[in-house]
């Protein structure tokens, strides 16, 4: 890059889509008009090259658009709507000025899609890894928020679609497994994740008390955060799982363990109670979105357990840890 302030100039927003904004990118800080009514949203993460992807598993393109997306899903984890967002790009030398474009694209276009509005960042040199953090603003009705610690035995565990694609896609594009089959999918579900903004939106707007979390590091390993936040027992039934027919190609004790431990799926999981689970899954019928219950949940001490047909076993926090 030859030049930051140019490269802020190419990558500002020509338009923006927020009538809360006041001022975006150009000044010391964004400023945004708080809203009557509702709560103020506010999460970051951060994508590192050779740990969150790499040159063999992402484009540029998919790079900025999952950096995106993956905050879009703790937006929706809260039952909100996703508004603003800041990115902050740390830059090795060897990156040209046409994928860091990419990079900005990829996560113009999801933005687009959601109206939400880049209104800052920064942009430094690094001698370490790509890294790029976004901080993501959305905004949920007060008294709508949907909290890990809100879940109560005799609820039922929902999931709002299948786990364990992208942890597929990912040991097919680092080449660990292999099928002739179509597996596109797959790849996708790794590289493009969807994050679930509408079911997000239809979870708060249901008005019944929910617990929920998205899938980042694995099934279990979410289930785990909503029994200890809840203080709760959370059964999962295996063969309620949803599935795909992409996943049937691979062995099963592998799918079983990309599914439970896999992560970066961003489906969003959670709790309901069952006088309300059917009124909910049929909200979410009349939306064209897909809900399943995948399990139950009773009294604690707090764990996590996979009802299958050798029965009821405990399982572990094992998901995605970038210490261990
Ligand atoms: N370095 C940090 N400083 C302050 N708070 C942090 C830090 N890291 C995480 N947190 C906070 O801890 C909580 C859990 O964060 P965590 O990153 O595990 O959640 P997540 O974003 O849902 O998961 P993932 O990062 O796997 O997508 C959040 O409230 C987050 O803001
Ligand atoms: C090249 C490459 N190797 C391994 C992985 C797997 N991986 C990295 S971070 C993460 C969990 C979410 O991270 P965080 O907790 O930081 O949100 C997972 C499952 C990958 N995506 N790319
Ligand atoms: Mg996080
Ligand atoms: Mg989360
Ligand atoms: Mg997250």
């Amino acid at each position: 890059m030859k030049d930051e302030f140019e490269f802020i100039n190419r990558i500002k927003p020509n338009k923006t889509h927020q009538p809360t904004l006041i001022e975006g990118i150009g000044d010391d800080a964004a400023l945004i008009r708080p809203e009557s009514g509702y709560d103020d949203i506010l999460c970051v993460d951060t994508m590192v090259e050779n740990i969150h992807f790499n040159r063999k598993t992402m484009t540029p393109y998919q790079i900025g658009y999952k950096a995106l997306a993956v905050n879009m899903s703790d937006i929706a984890a809260m039952g909100g709507q996703p508004k603003f967002y800041l990115v902050s790009i740390a830059i090795p030398n060897g990156w040209t000025e046409t994928e860091l474009d990419d990079i900005y694209r990829g996560m113009s276009e999801l933005a687009e899609s959601y109206e939400m509005d880049l209104i800052g960042g920064d942009t430094v040199s690094t001698s370490g890894p790509l890294t790029i953090s976004v901080t993501a603003h959305g905004r949920v009705k007060q008294d709508r928020k949907l909290l890990r610690r809100n879940a109560k035995p005799g609820d039922v565990l929902f999931l709002t679609g299948p786990v364990g694609l992208s942890a597929a896609g990912l040991s097919i594009l680092l080449e660990e497994a292999h099928s002739d089959k179509p597996i596109e999918e797959l790849t996708k579900a790794h590289q493009l994740p969807t994050p679930q903004v509408k079911a997000g939106l239809l979870l708060s707007e249901s008005g019944y008390r929910i617990a929920l979390n998205d899938v980042s590091d694995g099934l279990a390993s979410e289930a785990h955060e909503i029994a200890e936040a809840s203080q709760v027992h959370i059964v999962i039934a295996e063969d309620k799982l949803p599935t795909i027919e992409a996943l049937s190609f691979f062995d099963k004790k592998n799918v079983l363990d990309w599914m439970l431990n896999g992560g970066e799926d961003f489906q969003l999981i959670g709790t309901v109670s069952a006088e309300h689970w059917i009124s909910l899954s049929n909200l979410f019928e009349k939306n064209g979105q897909t809900i399943h219950q995948i399990g139950t949940v009773s009294e604690g001490p707090s764990k996590v357990s996979l009802n299958s047909k050798n029965g009821l076993m405990p399982i572990d926090k094992k998901g995605y840890n970038h210490f261990t």
